[in-house]
């Protein structure tokens, strides 16, 4: 079993929100990631949630700006919220740029040296953390979802549409849900996976997998807000709810007047998406 470090505990909401660190074998570094243990948890196993965060957020974000434990609390889920990349692993240029590299893992498995190695984020989240989460705490194993922000948006569309059945639901605010033409996805995909002439980018593309998914029914959950200054430029939710349409997988998108890209805006809905989840968690 997995050593688990407890790094801190806060009492929050009748229960904890704790980090705990970890030796990963998929990343080949030492990891943190939060965990809010609602107290529903101390007498039997609850539903959790993962959140996978944006570029440059670390499990702090999430974690201490959107208000999250009351809602978990109430509906008695655990949220598990891990890092966005490696860290530590001192690949030069790692630390060059706000995206790519530390705090950009971008939740793929990397194809490309010498980001192979370490940049496995996508079999982190999917299968050691979830092992761990199960092995370690007061989780019922069969009964996950799965919900992030911008990067952590998208990651959260691909964890769900890759794996069919593994997530009750997904949800995601500002994802950037056609990264093979954003600019933030196609420098990361360039790195990580290869040149989109050589490598598949359109199997880490959330818009272009959810054209060919047939796996069970899939509750897929969008927010944006309309203010949010990527909209147009990074995010194209768009082409994803056509894509949806086309393959007639159900979704639902909020659009949300005056709200920008920040966790001002995600705290505003987050009620909204722990409700949301729960109806499927408890189903
Ligand atoms: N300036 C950076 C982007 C920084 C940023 O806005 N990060 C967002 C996520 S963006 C998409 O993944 C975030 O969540 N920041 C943390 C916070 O606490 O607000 C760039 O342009 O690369």
């Amino acid at each position: 079993m997995t050593a688990l470090k407890e790094v801190s505990s806060n009492r929050s909401f009748g229960g904890y929100q704790k980090v705990f660190s970890h030796d990963s074998k998929e990343l080949g570094c030492q990891m943190n990631f939060a965990i809010y243990l609602p107290p529903q948890a101390e007498d039997g196993e609850v539903p959790v949630i993962y959140w996978l965060s944006g570029l440059t957020c670390t499990e702090q974000n999430f974690t201490t700006k959107s208000g999250v434990q009351r809602y978990a609390s109430e509906h008695g889920i655990i949220i598990v919220v891990p890092d966005t990349s490696p860290r530590g692993c001192k690949i030069p240029g790692d630390d060059d740029s706000s995206d790519f590299g530390i705090g950009a893992g971008f939740y793929v498995d990397a194809t490309q040296e010498p980001w192979n190695k370490n940049y496995r984020m996508f079999s982190y989240v999917t299968k050691e953390l979830p092992e761990i989460i199960n092995s370690n705490f007061a989780a019922l194993e069969e009964c996950q979802s799965i919900m992030g922000h911008s990067m952590g948006g998208h990651g959260a569309l691909i964890c769900a549409l890759k794996n069919p059945g593994k997530y009750r639901s997904v949800s995601a605010f500002s994802a950037i849900c056609n990264p093979i033409i954003s600019k933030w996805g196609q420098k990361a995909f360039s790195g990580y996976l290869g040149s989109a002439e050589s490598a598949n980018w359109a199997d880490w593309d959330a818009t272009e997998l959810v054209k060919g998914y047939s796996g069970p029914p899939l509750e897929i959950l969008l927010d944006q807000g309309k203010a949010d200054h990527n909209l147009t430029t990074e995010l194209f939710p768009d082409n994803f709810i056509s894509a949806c349409k086309e393959s007639q997988v159900p979704v639902i998108l909020h659009m949300r007047d005056g709200y920008d890209h920040s966790y001002y805006y995600i705290a505003s809905f987050i009620e909204e998406h722990i409700k949301h989840h729960a109806t499927y968690l408890k189903a």
